[in-house]
């Protein structure tokens, strides 16, 4: 695992396996969805390494012991629609009590800006640690307008999980809001001329959804 600054990229063998497997333009919908829910929770494993707990007394068949439940703030699960969906669903399976909320919003194609066009967040969100999900960290824009949203909503500890980033897009990133930490599965390359990344994975919603 390599820590630069707020950036973690998870450089976990099976985690990279499934990753080169997302990659693969022959690799069909249904798998590509799979992968991501997988990718997902094992990113969400280091992502909430540093979770709170606290120990409880309890009795195991054999013996009464103090033993490590989870503690301090509770969770939000954030996704940016399109693709992010399918990170909060698979995470959830693994914080079941975690809230979620969902951000609407697309890249316009021309100028690469993201278009916000739905919101809905926990209404506590304020007191929940957050963790924003979208597979893509691209030039960056949709992720910083998201961080803003949440923090207009009186977020104030959010960490961004993603499966591909480039520097570009972790530089938009840290420049607007350099307390927020990034997770990824890997740093690519470089945008191409149309914002995608490079190498890359295509566009992570339509291989999701099945819409190309
Ligand atoms: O870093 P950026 O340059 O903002 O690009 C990344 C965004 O692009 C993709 O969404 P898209 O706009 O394709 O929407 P969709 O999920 O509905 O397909 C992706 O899921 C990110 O949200
Ligand atoms: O490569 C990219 C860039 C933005 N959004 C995607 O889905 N893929
Ligand atoms: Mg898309």
């Amino acid at each position: 695992m390599l820590r630069v600054m707020k950036v973690t990229v998870v450089q976990h063998p099976l985690l990279q396996h499934k990753l080169t497997l997302m990659r693969d333009r022959e690799t069909g919908v249904k798998e590509f969805r799979e992968l991501a829910s997988e990718i997902s929770m094992l990113l969400a494993y280091e992502a909430m390494r540093d979770l709170e707990t606290e120990p409880v007394r309890l009795h195991t068949p054999i013996a009464e012991a103090d033993l490590p439940m989870l503690s301090g703030k509770k969770l939000a699960l954030v996704a940016i629609l399109r693709a992010g969906l399918v990170m909060t669903d698979a995470v959830v399976r693994l914080v079941p009590a975690a809230k979620i909320g969902h951000l609407g919003m697309y890249r316009d194609p021309e100028t690469l800006e993201p278009v916000a066009y739905y919101s809905k967040l926990p209404h506590d969100i304020a007191e929940r640690r957050v963790f924003l999900t979208d597979p893509m960290l691209a030039t960056g824009g949709s992720a910083v307008a998201a961080i803003d949203t949440l923090k207009a909503a009186g977020a104030q500890s959010i960490k961004l999980m993603t499966i591909l980033a480039v520097p570009e897009g972790i530089r938009r990133v840290q420049d607007a809001h350099p307390d927020v930490e990034i997770v990824t599965a890997a740093v690519d390359e470089r945008l191409n001329d149309h914002g995608y990344i490079v190498p890359g994975l295509g566009d992570a919603g339509d291989r999701i959804y099945g819409t190309k």
